[in-house]
């Protein structure tokens, strides 16, 4: 039985792009892919979509196998009248990919695929999984696919990403969940990888523990012509943790202008640090305050400051918070200090906190500057405390 697939499609720059379909891992929705979604539409229509069991999708009842999950992105694809598409799958959804790169070749462009498998482990496992899935619930799963999705590096800077994700994992129907755990038990690609004839790019994450670098390096040995690439650091959740580098290596692989995806994909990466470290409220404001004049400069701002050096993994946001502030006080440039003090207050930094900056800052750059920034943040900690921040 076929079931009619939860999705989104994002319009390309024109009504005759090319399609590209986004498919997912096991206990995801399609939200997992608003890294690549928008930076992918400036070059391509955007489908993504969530698979039988996930997001808003039907859940009928498991066991499904990885067949079934394929024929429902057909049915997709036929209904929404797209023929042939580029596929980018990431685990399970990897394997649906492969599924539909071997069986259904006359409609793939081309194949990328990301963090997957051409067998997952053995069967067991996965039936353990199923089990305690329907004993317990998708949330019980939630910390310990955390671990396996992120490296420890990117969840303890960025707390928001891995809290959201948590979310998605809950989210996720038991049944659903398990279901899939069962089509992951039976799927084993390996000896029908050389019918696999779309161009192929495997992309693996060095730190994944559930689909290693082997485990991807088998597939590209299987598939004639394809490209290996691992990508350092990233866990099992390559197209988060990467989300540039996967963006620019897709929009290359499926013959997009990688420019203009590339830069479209800094900005998404930008947006997402700068909501995260200067708060939704603010940003929002600075959107709907962009004219014509300065638009690109915000641009330029959030793909460069915040999508290339805010996002190295070198250094957490709490600790570039700490350097800004100071930097600023040192430069003296009130009204980004301003911004800045507000912004770290709102994230929960202490008071105390703030005062040990400036302190130190007093040593290495000057006394007056701050002076002023002690001001500065007297007045947003009262803001702050009496609610008028
Ligand atoms: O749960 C995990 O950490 C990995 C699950 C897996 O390999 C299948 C998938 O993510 O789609």
């Amino acid at each position: 039985m076929i079931v009619a697939l939860a999705h989104e499609r994002i319009e390309g720059p024109s009504a005759d792009a090319e399609t590209v379909v986004l498919i997912g891992s096991l206990g995801s929705d399609r939200s997992m892919w608003n890294p690549q979604i928008a930076a992918l539409s400036a070059a391509v229509h955007v489908l993504a979509v969530d698979l039988r069991g996930h997001g808003r999708s039907p859940v009928p009842p498991g066991p499904y196998s990885v067949a079934e999950l394929a024929e429902d992105v057909v049915a997709l694809l036929d209904s929404l009248e797209v023929n042939r598409v580029h596929l980018v799958g990431l685990s399970l959804g990897g394997a649906v990919s492969q599924w539909l790169a071997i069986h259904r070749p006359e409609r793939v462009r081309t194949l990328t695929l990301l963090c997957t498998s051409a067998k997952f482990g053995e069967p067991a496992q996965w039936l353990d999984r199923a089990a305690a899935v329907r004993a317990a619930g998708t949330a019980s799963l939630a910390d310990a696919v955390l671990e396996r999705w992120f490296t420890p590096e990117l969840a303890a800077r960025d707390a928001d990403l891995v809290e959201r994700h948590r979310r998605m994992i809950a989210d996720t129907s038991d049944e659903g969940y398990a279901a899939c755990c069962e089509a992951l038990s039976e799927w084993d690609s390996r000896s029908d990888l050389n019918r696999i004839t779309a161009p192929t790019l495997v992309i693996a994450g060095r730190q994944d523990p559930s689909t290693t670098p082997e485990d991807l390096k088998i597939i590209a040995d299987g598939v004639t012509g394809s490209t290996f690439r691992v990508l350092d650091p990233a866990a099992h959740l390559a197209n988060v943790e990467q989300a540039g580098p996967v963006t620019a290596a897709v929009a290359a692989h499926i013959g997009s202008d990688a420019y203009t995806v590339g830069r479209a994909a800094a900005h998404d990466a930008g947006m997402t640090v700068r909501r995260s470290v200067l708060g939704d409220a603010h940003v929002d404001r600075s959107i709907a305050g962009r004219t014509e004049f300065t638009a690109p400069f915000q641009d330029f701002i959030t793909r460069t400051a915040w999508g290339d050096i805010w996002n190295r993994p070198g250094l957490d946001h709490h600790t570039r918070r700490l350097l800004t502030l100071a930097i600023l006080t040192a430069v003296g440039n009130q009204h980004e200090l301003d911004m800045h003090i507000r912004a770290a207050l709102r994230a929960g930094l202490a008071p105390d906190e703030l005062a040990e900056v400036f302190l130190h800052t007093a040593v290495y750059a000057g006394v007056p500057n701050s002076n002023s920034a002690f001001a500065l943040a007297n007045a947003a900690i009262a803001e702050t405390e009496s609610g008028t921040s």
